[in-house]
């Protein structure tokens, strides 16, 4: 048993173990206090059956908030509950599920979650459940997605009132042969979106846009089911969940479950060889910080000395593999006897692996484990010690939704966040208060993206034709045009009717993003190793590109784009690579404009053109190696951006002479893309830029951020919203980092097209105080 200040004390004796000579990797440290249950009575509409099933199982009452949010959905109203990590919220959705199924033996349910270990997690917990309950029997709780075998799907479609599956199914399972499920869309009564911030960017426009279909269906069918969204983070949860149902919801957020003391850690691990301006060696001599992945083992591996149960949340699966070996490393020289204490984590695992796994945390039989956010979704793991996230997950949603792991109710808990060599990463540690005070960002999603919207569009069409009402609620009316004047859609006097032949369901992949996708399949055993955009193949799998699939590392031979195939061999080289590309950005349209003095700041539909040249080669310790040279056809997307162009003469005025402007345009533009993420749920992969001394059209300076999709989904357009904000957080994340001419805590980027070159950070700060002191909100 741990007592409510165990988080401290446990990071007071791991400081304690720091090497003394070099300055304290803790920039700063938070507690947040204990909080006391606050519960409720049963209401009085829950059935009987159903209440004394969950008493049983040791629920003795549900917290207030479950019972505001069950009251809600009980009444009809959609609602959203958005309250910490394992306070409940599954309680939320069943006691109405459970209680509606009790009085109408017909009445059928649908759970989404965005992931299938999620989802096969509470389909577990409802079946239990309904085990427990006799008259609840025929409910037959069964999950449908790809792992499902034909029969089994067939036989839930027949037999099943309760299906656990998620977007991408519905979409191409369940809404493309909707006549098939006719019954079960007609008694249609609840619909829970699980983790429901997880619906973000493109990703969330597809879903919004299956899920208000689905919605569509059931209506058609003579339905009106109720939505419960659940959410440990996300932002405005009453309008997340509705702009993706398309409908309004009530949110319930005061959180009522027990928690215990909480201490966070805020962590910069020191740089190699010693100083700042010593040991250099990474792309153009900057300094290199200790990577996360190996601080974080060591704190992993000094927990577990400790005798801390403890999660390391790893960002990619090769990181997880290499925490988890270097902690066993660790101890096999200090405390033999818990090497086999520690294991790693990670989709890709077959199923019966990771539920050992998840057991053997859970019991305390394994101390500590490292793991990519496989474990950051509601897999049911609490009760445990200390959380370190090696690395800013992206977001604070994710960030919370991992800190959260840690404290068993009413006892002290420790989260430490190691910063990797990143600008945000960095920012963050020294700005705590921008991630432990600040609200989880707003889910940027832009179901009106026509890229996005037509295909589902085509959907929507083969499912029911679509009415005026429908085209003016999908803001479609110029879309459904096109489909039109393309020959997709037929104009009737009922609506839009598809094209005949028109079959669209298998053409959208929910999470592929937009356009097509090409497949990465190991020559040695003919297997798929996974898809990747065809936006982004000439980038990830250009030949030559060591590709990491489920921490086994590849090295691509082929990229052959006509026929969708990057052909790869299984091979461990002791080099990174990076594409290096030239590109040029078109400005098709402003969408918005704003002048102030020297500076303008725009938002505009930009065509990118882009040609990966080459790639560099760099050494595991950061060492540039050589560049190789590639010979591959342009790409153009067409997107939009956030852009702002700035006089020269003021830029001369404040101190940048003209043959600075290049580097100081550069490193600004890095450094803002590296930040973006304050504003918008993005990372640094979502979003591109450029920087010009003379734009052919401004005729000015200009640099452009956009959104690596087709379309754009969303976050240059945050940016744009948030400029002052994010321009002055950027400016603070320059001029705060300690390297003396850029490093990839700052300026540098891990994916810059031009190998880094030229950056100039002193003159980058000039120009973005420049723009903050001319920008007005
Ligand atoms: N009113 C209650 N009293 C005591 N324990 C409860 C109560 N409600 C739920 N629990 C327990 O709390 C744990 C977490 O519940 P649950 O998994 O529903 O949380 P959650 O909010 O969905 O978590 P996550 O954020 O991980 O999805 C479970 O073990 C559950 O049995």
């Amino acid at each position: 048993m741990q007592h409510a200040t165990y988080g401290s004390e446990l990071l007071g004796r791991t400081l304690a173990g720091t090497d003394a000579d070099e300055t304290s990797p803790l920039t700063h440290m938070a507690v947040i206090p204990t909080r006391t249950a606050e519960f409720a009575d049963w209401p009085a509409w829950v059935d009987p059956r159903v209440r004394d099933a969950f008493r049983e199982r040791g629920l003795a009452a549900p917290w207030r908030h479950q019972v505001e949010a069950a009251d809600h959905a009980y009444a009809g109203r959609h609602v959203c509950v958005c309250t910490g990590t394992a306070s409940g919220k599954s309680l939320a959705y069943q006691l109405p599920i459970l209680t509606t199924f009790a009085q109408d033996p017909n009445a059928t349910a649908l759970y989404l979650s965005p992931t299938k270990a999620l989802g096969a997690d509470q389909l577990r917990a409802a079946a239990q459940i309904v085990a427990d309950i006799p008259s609840l029997r025929h409910l037959q709780p069964s999950a449908y997605d790809g792992d499902t075998d034909t029969e089994l799907r067939r036989w839930a479609r027949m037999h099943s009132r309760w299906i656990f599956t998620n977007p991408d199914m519905l979409h191409v399972g369940i809404c493309s042969s909707h006549a098939k499920w006719r019954q079960f869309f007609a008694r249609l009564k609840y619909i829970v979106v699980d983790e429901c911030h997880h619906y973000r960017g493109v990703f969330g426009s597809h879903t919004a846009l299956v899920l208000q279909r689905t919605l569509r269906i059931a209506r058609r069918y003579g339905a009106d089911p109720v939505v419960i969204g659940a959410s440990a983070t996300v932002s405005n949860p009453a309008q997340a969940l509705s702009r993706l149902i398309g409908d309004d919801v009530v949110a319930v957020t005061d959180d009522t479950s027990p928690h215990g003391e909480r201490t966070v850690a805020m962590w910069e691990p020191g740089f190699v060889d010693g100083g700042a301006d010593e040991g250099e060696h990474g792309e153009n001599g900057a300094p290199v910080r200790r990577a996360a992945g190996a601080e974080a083992a060591r704190l992993l591996a000094d927990f577990v000395i400790e005798g801390a149960r403890t999660l390391c949340f790893v960002r990619s699966r090769r990181g997880v593999e290499v925490t988890a070996v270097k902690a066993k490393q660790l101890l096999a020289e200090s405390a033999p006897e818990l090497v086999d204490r520690v294991a790693a984590y990670r989709a890709g695992y077959l199923a019966d692996d990771r539920r050992k796994l998840e057991r053997a945390l859970s019991d305390g039989e394994l101390l500590g484990v490292a793991t990519t956010n496989a474990l950051e979704l509601g897999v049911d793991i609490s009760g445990l010690d200390a959380v370190v996230v090696a690395g800013y997950p992206g977001t604070v949603a994710s960030f919370w939704q991992q800190a959260g792991r840690a404290g068993r109710r009413g006892e002290g808990s420790l989260v430490v966040m190691v910063a990797r060599d990143d600008p945000l990463d960095t920012y963050l540690v020294h700005h705590p208060a921008s991630l432990l005070e600040r609200p989880v960002e707003a889910t940027v999603t832009d179901p009106a993206n026509p890229y996005v919207l037509g295909p589902h569009l085509l959907c929507a069409a083969t499912e029911f034709p679509i009415s005026d009402d429908e085209a003016h609620a999908w803001r479609a009316v110029d879309v459904i045009g096109e489909l039109v004047a393309d020959g997709h859609l037929k104009r009737r006097r009922a609506g839009w009717y598809p094209a005949p032949g028109l079959d669209p369901h298998g053409d959208i992949d929910i999470r592929g993003g937009i356009g097509g996708q090409v497949l990465i399949v190991d020559t040695t055993t003919s297997q798929l190793l996974g898809t990747v955009d065809t936006s982004r193949a000439m980038t990830s799998v250009f030949p030559g590109a060591v590709h990491l699939h489920q921490g086994v590392s590849y090295v691509v031979d082929e990229l052959d784009l006509d026929q969708g195939l990057a052909l790869a061999h299984p091979e461990e080289p002791d080099w990174t690579t990076s594409p290096r590309e030239v590109s040029e950005v078109v400005i098709d349209r402003v969408v918005a404009q704003r002048t102030f003095g020297p500076l303008t700041v725009g938002f505009a539909e930009v065509t990118v053109t882009s040609q990966v040249v080459g790639f560099l080669r760099k050494a595991l310790s950061g060492e540039i190696l050589d560049q190789v040279p590639l010979d591959l056809p342009e790409e153009q997307l067409s997107t939009r951006a956030v852009m702002y162009t700035v006089d020269p003469d003021a830029m001369v005025d404040a101190g940048i002479a003209p043959d600075k402007f290049p580097g100081a345009l550069h490193a600004a533009e890095h450094a803002a893309i590296g930040m973006l993420g304050l504003v918008a749920t993005c990372d640094r992969w979502d979003i591109g830029g450029l920087s010009t001394d003379m734009h052919p059209q401004t005729s000015l300076p200009t640099v452009f951020v956009y959104d690596g999709f087709p379309g754009g989904a969303g976050f240059a357009e945050r940016g744009h919203e948030a400029f002052a904000d994010w321009i002055a957080a950027t400016d603070e994340a320059v001029s705060s980092c300690a390297c003396s001419s850029g490093c990839p805590s700052c300026v540098q980027s891990p994916k810059c097209g031009n190998g880094n070159e030229p950056l100039d950070k002193e003159h980058a700060i000039t120009l973005l105080r420049l723009i903050g002191r001319h920008y007005d909100a």
